[in-house]
């Protein structure tokens, strides 16, 4: 079950946007979601008492974004557990609800792990709960570690491929603090670099069909002073045509072994410009987002989204979640919506991650840099 209501003012005016947030109600446990599908115009709380409820968010977009759904994914299993739901069947339910990026099985992997060994180690389902509660707040914590380090090997990266800052980043989709327990990925690299008095220009693709550039990472960047400008995905290429861009910084759902990247539908051809311009093109992601288990990028599923998306703009919000929208094709026209593409390993100049940067990409080196950070937390199926 979810309810909504107004966020409390002290977010407003604060950089800082707590995207999700677990509390203990009296009348139980609660996920708290700031609802990305009413962003920018209201900021409002969705309340999620239950994993349907959860599942109903992630499905809908009202929680989004890889790092941030392995976060959600992993409180959702302790969710089901505090409150006494059968936490098998909430894994298998939650780890399906978006099939691209890979960090939402890996959450709720983490903590039915947990769950699992504090009951085989004898623990009631009261401890076997917390346990999960446990290791989803891990997980929390590890993301906000993991942003702040990508943002300081990316960077460094930057002030290495383009020395004398001033740099004129396009970004592609939403990559902040609204898909992360920090401050993102891609995103919190071109923060870093405004924070350094070194980005010149944040140029953002509005990123159709569900605007998360212009509804999300414009509303990110406006409320962290960065210097930036919309545009439409159509009009990237022009920008390269006259130079305009020094470097692309894109977000990941899933990483391949062999160093393929899915991510936001309109990825694939700002690699083939970057390439064609010889500008780079730099993938951020944690290692969570890194999938070993699928070999390349044509083993990634993609996620195909309802055709009314591209067929209806949502023009308004009401209370419930529900959005009225106004058709801008012709009634019953088809529309092919894949919400992702990969990008294959030779046109990604370099991968950032909170181990380092891994630059070219290899498989090798790609299973090198996850293997320092995965020690202990290895992927398991359900
Ligand atoms: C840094 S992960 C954010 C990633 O997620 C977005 O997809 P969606 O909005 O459908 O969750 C997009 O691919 C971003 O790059």
């Amino acid at each position: 079950m979810a309810d909504q209501h107004a966020a409390p003012a002290s977010r407003s005016g604060s950089s800082a946007v707590p995207a999700l947030r677990w509390e203990d109600l009296p009348e139980g446990p609660v996920i708290v979601l700031l609802d990305q599908r009413r962003l920018p115009v209201d900021e409002t709380e969705l309340i999620c008492t239950d994993v349907p409820a959860l599942i109903e968010a992630i499905r809908g977009l009202a929680v989004r974004g890889a790092p941030l759904l392995g976060i959600a994914g992993a409180y959702g299993l302790a969710l089901a557990a505090v409150r006494g739901f059968d936490v098998e069947e909430a894994a298998e339910r939650l780890a399906h609800a978006r099939p691209t990026a890979v960090n939402l099985a890996y959450g709720v992997r983490r903590a039915l792990a947990a769950h699992r060994v504090a009951l085989r180690s004898g623990a009631g389902p009261e401890k076997a709960a917390e346990a999960a509660l446990a290791e989803a707040r891990a997980l929390h914590r590890e993301d906000a570690e993991a942003s702040a380090d990508m943002a300081a090997h990316g960077l460094t990266l930057l002030q290495e491929l383009l020395p004398g800052g001033g740099y004129r980043i396009l970004t592609h989709c939403n990559t902040g603090s609204l898909v992360s327990g920090g401050e993102g990925t891609a995103f919190a690299v071109a923060r870093a670099a405004h924070r350094a008095g070194e980005l010149r220009r944040l140029w953002v693709d509005e990123t159709r069909p569900l605007l998360q550039g212009a509804r999300l990472t414009a509303y990110e960047a406006g409320r962290a002073g960065m210097p930036y400008t919309l545009l439409t995905d159509s009009a990237a290429g022009s920008l390269f045509s006259a130079g305009e861009v020094d470097a692309v910084l894109i977000g990941a759902d899933r990483i391949a072994a062999d160093g393929s990247v899915a991510n936001k539908v309109g990825s694939y051809p700002l690699a083939v410009l970057a390439r064609y311009h010889h500008v780079p093109f730099v993938v951020v992601a944690p290692t969570t987002t890194v999938d070993l288990g699928t070999q390349e990028g044509a083993a990634i599923e993609v996620e195909q989204r309802p055709g009314h998306e591209v067929t209806e703009l949502p023009t308004t919000a009401d209370a419930t979640g529900t959005t009225a929208s106004v058709p801008v094709a012709p009634v019953g026209a088809q529309a092919y919506n894949p919400a992702f593409d990969v990008t294959p390993p030779e046109l990604v100049t370099a991968i950032v991650t909170e181990n380092g940067v891994l630059s070219p990409v290899t498989e090798a080196g790609l299973a090198e840099l996850c293997d320092r950070s995965r020690s202990g937390n290895g992927m398991m199926s359900i």
